[in-house]
């Protein structure tokens, strides 16, 4: 008989292929659609949980690849698992640790067992296989556990993805027998194939034969490099395919623009690591696009960030005083660039799920669309 998964979506409303729906998880609910920071080394960089939760974060994300490697997940598992290490009480999300192997590792060598690597922190060599990527996860305590999976290069060939393709399942069967709390810990699966429809379908068909473990599917394989045009194109084919009565989560995507399209084509949950990055950087989301805050136009502007924005760093700092933080260097001006990018992917998300509860989701995605192309900072 069907087992009863740790992690249950409920869809409470359509507007075009766009969904509003709750998933509920063991660390707690959440909302969707919903944008989830990127928190790779135990910590979403520079914000405290308590302002994570301020600005409406529901879940955050972390990395087995590098959790594992430093402070390394038993030591994590001693701690009581990665919600009491971090002191996160709502639900976390662990990627398998394949994708950042091939995105930092070096010396990367991949066979039927596994992938060997060197770790980027200090060259040691390491083997991470399907069994221990789970084990691992298992460890971390994270209410969602992703698939060990080869995301192929952007633009690879059919000819690399199919074999790609087949090696991924054989790891998933792997991935399904090694869990140790499949009652605890929901199993996301991980749909490859690349920018090409039929091995899209390739993919799906075969890790529907196990969807009985599945608490969800992620689409992989995006976000690496693909024209947008690609990616748009296979999310409108593949989303749909997917089933009606679980999460659904794209993986690496988190430009405002591409998660309205991918929460048109039916899209729940997104991670990026954008915010955070392109925020320590300096650079901000707003409404009518990003903003480079060192740009010496912004020396005596007294506006906030974003006019239309009512975070705690919109209400109480103007471009000028920001712009003084990051060209003096000031650890402050990363914060706040930060915050306030999380707030907006946030919200967007939230506005997006209000406009699929209220069935005008086309027109909201539209409007956005139209003001963030202005580029008028
Ligand atoms: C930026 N683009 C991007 N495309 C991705 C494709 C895949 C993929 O096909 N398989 C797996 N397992 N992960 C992927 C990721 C990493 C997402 C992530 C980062 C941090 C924490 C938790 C999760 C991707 N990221
Ligand atoms: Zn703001």
């Amino acid at each position: 008989m069907e087992r009863k998964l740790p992690v249950t979506y409920e869809l409470q409303k359509k507007s075009g292929k766009a969904r509003a729906g709750k998933i509920t998880a063991p660390h707690g609910e959440i909302e969707t659609p919903v944008f989830m920071p990127v928190g790779t080394q135990a910590t979403v960089k520079t914000m405290t949980p308590e302002e994570l939760e301020s600005i409406g974060s529901q879940i955050i994300l972390g990395n087995t690849y590098h959790l594992y490697l430093r402070p390394g997940d038993d030591l994590v598992a001693k701690f009581g698992g990665l919600h009491k290490f971090m002191n996160w009480n709502k639900p976390i999300l662990t990627d398998s640790g394949g994708f950042q192997v091939f995105s930092l590792g070096s010396l990367r060598k991949i066979t039927e067992k596994g992938v060997e690597f060197r770790s980027h922190i200090d060259g040691s060599k390491h083997t991470l296989t399907p069994e221990k990527s789970i084990h691992i996860q298992n460890n971390l305590g994270s209410d969602i556990v992703m698939l060990f999976d080869e995301c192929p290069p952007g633009l690879s060939s059919r000819e690399y993805i199919i074999p790609s393709i087949e090696r991924t399942t054989r790891w998933a069967r792997r991935c399904v027998e090694a869990h140790q709390r499949p009652d605890e810990q929901g199993l996301f699966a991980i749909v490859q194939g690349g920018i090409y429809e039929d091995l899209r379908d390739k993919s799906l068909n075969e890790l529907s034969e196990m969807d009985s473990a599945f608490s969800g599917y992620a689409i992989g394989g995006l976000a690496v490099g693909e024209p947008r045009e690609d990616m748009y194109r296979i999310l409108d084919y593949i989303v749909e395919k997917c089933p009606e009565n679980k999460p659904r989560y794209l993986m690496g995507v988190g430009e405002p623009l591409d998660m309205l399209e991918a929460v048109e084509s039916g899209i729940d949950m997104m991670d990026c690591v954008q915010p955070t990055r392109i925020g320590r950087h300096g650079t901000v989301f707003t409404k009518y696009g990003r903003l480079v805050i060192k740009n010496a136009s912004y020396a005596e502007d007294d506006r906030p960030l974003d006019e239309d924005c009512d975070c705690y760093v919109c209400r109480n700092f103007k471009r000028g005083y920001i712009r003084h933080l990051f060209k003096a260097e000031e650890v402050l001006g990363q914060r706040l660039a930060t915050y306030h990018n999380l707030y907006f992917l946030l919200k967007l998300m939230k506005d997006a799920r209000k406009a699929i509860l209220e069935d005008r989701f086309k027109e909201f995605k539209d409007e956005f669309i139209k003001n963030y192309n202005m580029g008028k900072n």
